[in-house]
C-alpha cells in the first residue's frame, strides 16, 4: 500500500467520525467471533477503537454454541424450535452459568487487555431487564419453549452510568419475570430491546453469513439494504437463527433506531468495516 492509499483509508472514516462521535452504538456479538481466538481479539480491539473514537459501545453477548457444548457435556438434551431453546428450569441453571460466568467474563477480560473498560452485567443487574415468557412461533402457530424470555422493559440506569464512566458495558441475557423467575433471552433479542431503550444510533448483529439473503440458500438473493416493510412482509418465510436475528433488526428499527445491520462476523474487524466505510457492510435495516 502506498502512503496515498494508506492516506485514503484513514480519511475515508472521517465523514463517519463526525456523524457518530457521541453516538451509542449496539454490538450483538456472536457466531465465530465468539468462538475464533484471533477473530475475538480483533472483536474486542474494535470495541475499544469505537470508545477512543468517541463512540459509546455497548456489546450485548451470545453464547448459544458455548451453551449447547456445556449441557451435551452435563448430559443434558438441548433442542430448538423456531430458533429458541427449549429451556426447562434444570438447562436455564447452566444458561445462566455459562453466559454470565464464562462468555461474559471471557469478553470483559479481552476487552480489558487494553485498559480498564469493560463492565459485565446481566439482565438481573439494576433491573436491567425484565422478561416476560415468550413462546416460539412455527407455522404461525405458538409453541411452549419453557423458560424462554422476551424484553417486556428495560432499566438503562446502570448502563447509563456505565457509558457516563467511559465504560464498555458487556451485556449477557438472562433476565428475571416480574416474580423474579430467571428467564433465557435471545441475545438478538436482547441486543434490540437494548438498542430501543438507549435510543442507540445503531444496532449491529454479528452472525456467520455475510448478511441477509432474502432467497436461502439462493447466493445471488444476498441484500445490502431493506426497509422494516419489505422485512416484515420477508419475515415469516425465513428459517432458524435469522428469524429471531431478522426480527430483531426489524423491532429496533421500527423503535426508532435509525440502522440495524447484520454483519459477517467471520470476517475480522467487521464492526469497523460498518461503521466507519463508506460502503458499509453486510445488510442494513432501514425505516420504510
Ligand atoms: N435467509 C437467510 N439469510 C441468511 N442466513 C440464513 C437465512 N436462513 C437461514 N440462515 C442461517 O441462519 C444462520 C444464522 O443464525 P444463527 O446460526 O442462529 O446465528 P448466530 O449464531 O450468529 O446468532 C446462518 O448462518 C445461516 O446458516
Ligand atoms: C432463548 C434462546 O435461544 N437463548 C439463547 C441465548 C444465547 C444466544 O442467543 O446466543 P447466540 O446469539 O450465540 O445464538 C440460547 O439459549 O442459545
Amino acid at each position: 500500500m502506498t502512503p496515498q492509499e494508506k492516506a485514503a483509508v484513514l480519511i475515508e472514516t472521517l465523514p463517519w467520525l463526525e456523524r457518530f462521535h457521541g453516538a451509542t452504538v449496539v454490538i450483538k456479538y456472536g457466531g465465530n467471533a465468539m468462538i475464533d481466538p484471533q477473530l475475538q481479539r480483533a472483536f474486542a480491539a474494535d470495541m475499544v477503537f469505537l470508545r477512543y473514537a468517541g463512540i459509546k459501545p455497548v456489546v450485548v453477548h451470545g453464547g448459544g454454541p458455548q451453551i449447547s457444548a456445556m449441557l451435551d457435556r452435563l448430559g443434558i438434551a438441548s433442542e430448538f424450535r423456531g430458533g429458541l431453546r427449549v429451556t426447562t428450569p434444570e438447562a436455564m441453571d447452566v444458561v445462566r452459568m455459562v453466559l454470565v460466568g464464562q462468555v461474559g467474563r471471557e469478553l470483559v477480560g479481552l476487552i480489558n487487555q487494553h485498559g480498564p473498560f469493560a463492565v459485565g452485567l446481566s439482565g438481573e443487574d439494576a433491573r436491567l431487564f425484565t422478561a416476560v415468557r415468550r413462546p416460539a412461533t412455527i407455522d404461525g402457530q405458538p409453541v411452549d419453549v419453557g423458560q424462554v424470555g422476551d424484553v417486556a422493559h428495560v432499566d438503562t440506569s446502570a448502563v447509563d452510568d456505565l457509558i457516563a464512566a467511559g465504560r464498555i458495558p458487556v451485556v449477557a441475557t438472562v433476565a428475571p419475570d416480574a416474580d423474579g423467575v430467571v428467564h433465557n433471552v435471545n441475545a438478538d433479542t436482547a441486543a434490540s430491546a437494548l438498542a430501543v431503550a438507549l435510543g442507540a444510533r445503531k444496532l449491529v448483529v454479528l452472525t456467520d453469513v455475510p448478511g441477509l439473503y432474502t432467497d436461502w440458500p439462493d447466493t445471488s438473493s444476498l441484500t445490502s439494504e431493506i426497509t422494516a416493510d419489505e422485512l416484515a412482509k420477508l419475515l415469516p418465510r425465513l428459517e432458524s437463527g435469522m428469524v429471531p436475528k431478522m426480527e430483531a433488526c426489524l423491532r429496533a428499527v421500527q423503535g426508532g433506531v435509525p440502522a440495524a445491520h447484520v454483519v459477517d462476523g467471520r470476517v475480522a474487524h467487521s464492526t469497523l468495516l460498518e461503521v466507519f466505510t463508506s460502503e458499509g457492510f453486510g445488510t442494513m435495516v432501514i425505516p420504510s
